[in-house]
């Protein structure tokens, strides 16, 4: 057997390949950003040729990296971005138009129409476990089909292939136009909108209504088989591809949230609270979206309830490349430093109209409470106040659907090296914050999909028994504090309300 198992994390800023040993650690990295495009204002795109060639590049770093060949390693899993959409010719391999991003929200007039035909919202969820919103890939495919000169001829006519980034990495790790398998798997077809949660299959009314051909969608295998072989020429040739999950439930599986009830929460570009709810479906009455944890093989499907918050991390970033204020992320934390509070500001992140609880797409971002009291400190101490704010008030929610209020919550993703945030975050929710030694969890989830299959590990038990704790933040805030600084946000987030006045 060989020793090593590998994971492609392709997301939204980056795409990185990992090498993790047989008790989770990780061996080798190697990770590349790609370009964030903007073509107009709500627009966001990604160049899918871009992320192949760092998928291959990154693939070949973390061998050469640890000095390791393909023949060391068992299997690999993939994750990646979810519902960020690609349609591409099956014949050349080339893109019709660039990946439409998940915080996209062009589609905005798509949804209403879809609205207003019969069934409305309440079809789509009872369907799909999804609210109508910009931020699903179904509504992005229709936009490509109607709005690319010939896309919907040639999808009619069988030419075109749609896939997310799992699906476009898997197409080419195991050949392309030559062979290339088109596959996903449950955790990202659920992202869809038109995927029925149920039966795991395509949903021929949905995907009629969008006039989303059903021959350019992939087939819908487990989160954890063995789908096919990287392509000779890769640099992982030969390596069984036996793992695909999006990267929140990548994340979540990796964090060893396996049972019902645990919960993990990531901090990346965004922020997504997964709770894993066992093989029960459990609908959201409180903007929380139905989605697939994980399928392993044959085994029953096991849901989750997910809060997903497009901008948190993105929102630093903003700060660094739009205003120039900070020149790394990390400084953020220096300047809300050099404050006890936010002065009374309070930052709204709504620029891709506001995602759960809320499911405002009329919403967009501001800033409130501002005096001339207010200084860069401030504003950085509200700029980390808004990830935590956020999550409190999905947590809230995942609470009240669950009748079950949560005791600790796992986090991980790029924003957990931040202790001001994790300190506010426990103080805010009242509860403990608990941070793993191994905080690359998305990559790990993937690999553990991957080495499941392959029998590389036995269980899941073994993902348990590697889950080891770094660090824990508890709450020290008083409550009087908490609730008066939550109340503030909440009204906050009203004043973003229907700033665009959609017809
Ligand atoms: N020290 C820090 N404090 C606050 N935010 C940070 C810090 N370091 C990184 N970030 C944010 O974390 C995000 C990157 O996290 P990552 O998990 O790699 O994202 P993704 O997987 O979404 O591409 C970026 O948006 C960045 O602004
Ligand atoms: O790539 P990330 O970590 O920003 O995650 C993006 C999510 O999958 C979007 O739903």
């Amino acid at each position: 057997m060989a020793s090593y198992v590998a994971a492609v994390d392709q997301g939204t800023t980056s795409t990185r390949t990992m090498i993790f040993d047989h008790s989770g650690n990780v061996v080798s990295v190697d990770q590349r950003e790609h370009e964030q495009i903007f073509p107009k204002a709500g627009w966001v795109e990604h160049n899918a040729e871009e992320i192949w060639a760092n998928t291959r590049a990154t693939a070949a770093g973390a061998l050469a990296n640890a000095d390791l060949t393909a023949a060391e390693i068992a299997a690999v899993g993939i994750t990646n971005q979810r519902e960020t959409t690609l349609v591409w010719d099956r014949k050349t391999g080339k893109p019709v138009y660039n990946a439409i991003v998940w915080q996209d929200t062009r589609t905005d007039r798509i949804v209403n129409e879809l609205g207003a035909l019969g069934g409305g919202q309440e079809r789509y969820r009872e369907k799909t476990g999804l609210p109508l919103a910009t931020y699903f890939s179904g509504p992005k495919i229709k936009w490509i089909l109607d709005n690319v000169d010939g896309a919907r001829q040639r999808a009619e006519a069988g030419d075109l292939l749609f896939g997310n980034m799992d699906t476009w990495v898997l197409w080419n790790m195991t050949g392309g136009p030559d062979g290339g398998i088109h596959v996903t798997d449950p955790t990202n077809a659920s992202r869809t909108m038109l995927m029925d949660l149920d039966t795991l299959s395509w949903d021929e009314s949905i995907a009629a209504d969008m006039g989303i051909p059903l021959s350019m969608l992939p087939e819908i295998r487990s989160s954890s088989e063995e789908y096919g072989k990287v392509r000779e020429r890769g640099a992982l040739a030969g390596v069984p591809i036996a793992g695909i999950l999006g990267d929140q439930q990548a994340a979540t599986f990796g964090q060893a949230c396996l049972s019902p009830g645990e919960a993990k929460n990531t901090y990346g570009t965004g922020n997504f609270v997964l709770l894993n709810t066992g093989t029960e479906k459990v609908l959201s009455q409180n903007g929380l979206l139905t989605t697939v944890c994980y399928k392993i093989g044959d085994k029953d499907t096991v849901y989750a309830l997910e809060g997903a918050i497009a901008v948190t991390g993105s929102l630093v970033q903003w700060l660094r490349d739009n205003l120039q204020m900070i020149t790394s992320a990390a400084e953020i934390e220096e300047h809300a430093r050099t404050v006890e509070d936010n002065g009374g500001a309070y930052f709204v992140p709504a620029f891709s109209g506001l995602f759960a609880p809320y499911w405002r797409s009329d919403a967009r971002g501001a800033i409130v409470g501002l005096t001339r009291y207010v200084n860069k400190g401030h504003l950085a101490r509200a700029v980390l106040e808004a990830t935590a704010f956020q999550t409190r008030e999905v947590i809230d929610a995942m609470n009240a659907d669950s009748g079950v209020p949560l005791k600790t919550l796992k986090v991980d993703g790029g924003m957990v090296v931040n202790d001001l945030l994790m300190q506010f975050q426990a103080d805010i929710l009242g509860v403990s914050v608990i941070r793993p030694k191994v905080a690359e969890t998305t990559a790990l989830g993937a690999a553990y999909a991957a080495g499941l299959a392959v029998k590389y590990w036995e269980s899941e038990e073994d993902i348990r028994s590697n889950w080891a704790k770094d660090k824990q933040w508890e709450p020290s805030m008083d409550e009087s504090r908490r609730e008066h600084e939550y109340h503030n946000w909440k009204k906050a987030v009203t004043k973003t309300f229907g700033w665009v006045e959609t017809d």
